[in-house]
């Protein structure tokens, strides 16, 4: 179980909190993370992926902190992360690169390499694991990211706006690969509310760095009532 308690982020130099004083609990099944450009999404995703130590407030993992040096290691192999923007080494395979990063959460050669095969299948990608990353799409390369969060098997995935840039079919693609890890805990970031409404089993939605609702995705949940609460973004 993922637990945030009164979290609040701050970039330094900066005179507003990104995330203020956010409170959650995430247990099985996809919880969409909404709000507008700026609301606090990826900071939010950042803090608890154990890449950005919080101002102030707590993360936990499973009961284990992220940035208690004794239980970080722990606390991160329970976890998976997919960026929303990253750059990849355009001159490596993707089988290799998801290799490498499998490799680097501790895992044997061997054994991250066929973890990465196994991933870069699901995502449909097997085909093209041994064609250098500079000759794929951009979609191909968004399900490269997310095959690396799965290479990792861990309990829980941590997505910031894994459709964004998609085409309509990729990103069909994309929501049916993230139904298929419903089992597990999924939080995800997504400027998208038919994905999510589609997808999610429960809503978060931020404006300001704030928590404006959260809450299971009931039938009453409906994408203009969501475009109101997510608001404007910021100046
Ligand atoms: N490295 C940084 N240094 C200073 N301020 C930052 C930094 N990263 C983000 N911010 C600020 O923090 C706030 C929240 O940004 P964040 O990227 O978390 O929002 P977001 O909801 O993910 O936005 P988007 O939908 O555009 O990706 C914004 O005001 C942003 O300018």
């Amino acid at each position: 179980m993922i637990k945030v308690n009164a979290l609040t982020v701050r970039y330094p130099r900066t005179a507003t909190p990104s995330v203020s004083e956010v409170f959650l609990q995430l247990t099985e099944g996809v919880t969409a993370l909404l709000g507008a450009n700026g609301a606090g999404k990826t900071t939010l995703l950042r803090a608890v992926s154990g890449a950005l130590s919080p101002t102030s407030g707590r993360v936990t993992i499973d009961d284990l902190n992220p940035y208690a040096r004794r239980e970080r290691k722990s606390a991160l192999n329970r976890i998976a992360f997919m960026p929303q923007t990253a750059a990849v080494p355009r001159d490596l395979t993707a089988l290799d690169f998801v290799a490498y990063l499998t490799w680097m959460r501790g895992k044997g050669r061997s054994e991250a390499r066929s973890q990465a095969m196994q991933a870069l299948d699901a995502v449909g990608l097997a085909g093209r694991a041994e064609d250098k990353l500079k000759k794929l799409s951009g979609g191909m390369v968004r399900r490269v990211w997310f095959a690396q969060a799965l290479a990792a098997q861990a309990g829980t995935l941590l997505l910031d706006e894994p459709s964004t840039g998609l085409d309509p079919r990729q990103r069909a693609t994309m929501v049916e690969l993230i139904r298929g890890r419903a089992k597990g805990t999924v939080l995800l970031s997504s400027h998208i509310i038919e994905d999510v409404l589609s997808l999610a089993t429960s809503v978060v939605v931020l404006r300001e760095g704030r928590v404006v609702h959260q809450g299971p995705l009931t039938s009453e949940v409906n994408e203009s009532w969501l475009l109101s609460l997510i608001g404007d973004p910021e100046e």
